[in-house]
């Protein structure tokens, strides 16, 4: 398969690192990007060709992964649009709120468009990412997507488009809130006497094996929260606590607001001058 990125940038990157040797050889995957430090970079390790403008080598491409920041994408699909005159690549894009009629339309009427939203464990094959076609995206050109998607991880397809929106508020930026959740749990360790290695340690080994456990577990991760908080014990003492503080309600408002904003972006961004 040849694929070509245009925008070699942090999830660019967190894609190829799954992708190259698995579903396409080094130099069958083509990277546009502008800078050419960042370039250089991706050609050293993974042996990927490159270039910092779209030229006719993408058009060569079986799918193109639109993989620049939303506020680019109008100017990026301008300057594909006339490398995409008769032929049929898949056009998979990756951004946040750019709805597939807008792109379409930026493309002149394309038609075979994928929408996607992966997440950055793809850098570790350890992804997610939900997915929803446009009407031209022909059964290959979805399967060909799903393919590279779960070459990095897990697929999720959807069969509304606005329910892209959701997906990124919760796996799109999801890795986020682990983070920040792991950044409180180490700041309490040391905060608490233990050193900066061991906070690390035990957040890190605490969220995995609690992330496993429930996923290989039958039981709701409420079931299993139960089971860790012993009548007046010391996890009783840190749910009540969180309670009190409105932590969970802050974190459903937090995410609903990063779909809100998903919207917000595709309205903002897809309106015609
Ligand atoms: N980061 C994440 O966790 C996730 C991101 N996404 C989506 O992925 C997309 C990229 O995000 P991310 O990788 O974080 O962003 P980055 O800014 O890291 O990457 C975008 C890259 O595209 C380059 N670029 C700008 N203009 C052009 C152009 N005309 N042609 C080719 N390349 C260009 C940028 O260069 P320069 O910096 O010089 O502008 C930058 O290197 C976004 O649309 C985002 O919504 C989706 C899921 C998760
Ligand atoms: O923050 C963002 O807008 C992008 C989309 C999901 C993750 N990062």
């Amino acid at each position: 398969m040849k694929i070509s990125f245009i925008g070699g940038g942090n999830m660019a990157t967190a894609l190829l690192a799954g992708l190259v040797g698995k579903l396409a050889a080094g130099p069958d995957i083509h990277v546009v990007d502008p800078n050419q430090d960042a370039l250089q970079r991706l050609d050293t390790k993974y042996g990927v060709s490159v270039a910092r403008e779209i030229t006719a080598r993408v058009a060569e491409s079986d799918v193109i992964v639109l993989s620049v920041k939303p506020q680019q994408m109008r100017e990026v699909a301008a300057a594909l649009r006339a490398q995409l005159a008769g032929g049929n690549p898949l056009v998979l894009s990756i951004a946040a709120g750019i709805r597939g009629a807008d792109l379409s339309r930026w493309l002149g009427g394309y038609g075979a468009i994928v929408r996607c939203m992966p997440n950055t464990p793809a850098l570790i094959g350890q992804g997610v990412t939900g997915m929803v076609a446009m009407p031209g995206a022909s059964e290959e050109q979805k399967s060909a997507a799903d393919g590279i998607l779960r070459a990095v991880g897990k697929t999720v397809w959807l069969d509304k488009e606005e329910l892209l929106d959701p997906v990124t508020a919760v796996s799109g930026s999801g890795p986020a809130y682990v983070f920040f959740f792991l950044e409180a749990m180490q700041q309490a360790a040391l905060e608490l006497g233990l050193s900066a290695e061991q906070g690390r340690q035990l957040a890190l080994a605490t969220f995995t094996g609690a992330a496993q456990l429930a996923a290989q577990s039958d039981e709701p991760v409420e079931v299993l929260r139960q089971r860790v908080t012993s009548k007046g014990g010391t996890t009783y003492a840190a749910i009540t606590s969180m309670e009190q503080s409105g932590v969970k309600e802050a974190i459903v408002a937090a995410i609903k607001a990063a779909s809100a904003r998903g919207r917000e972006m595709g309205d903002e961004l897809g309106k015609d001058a």
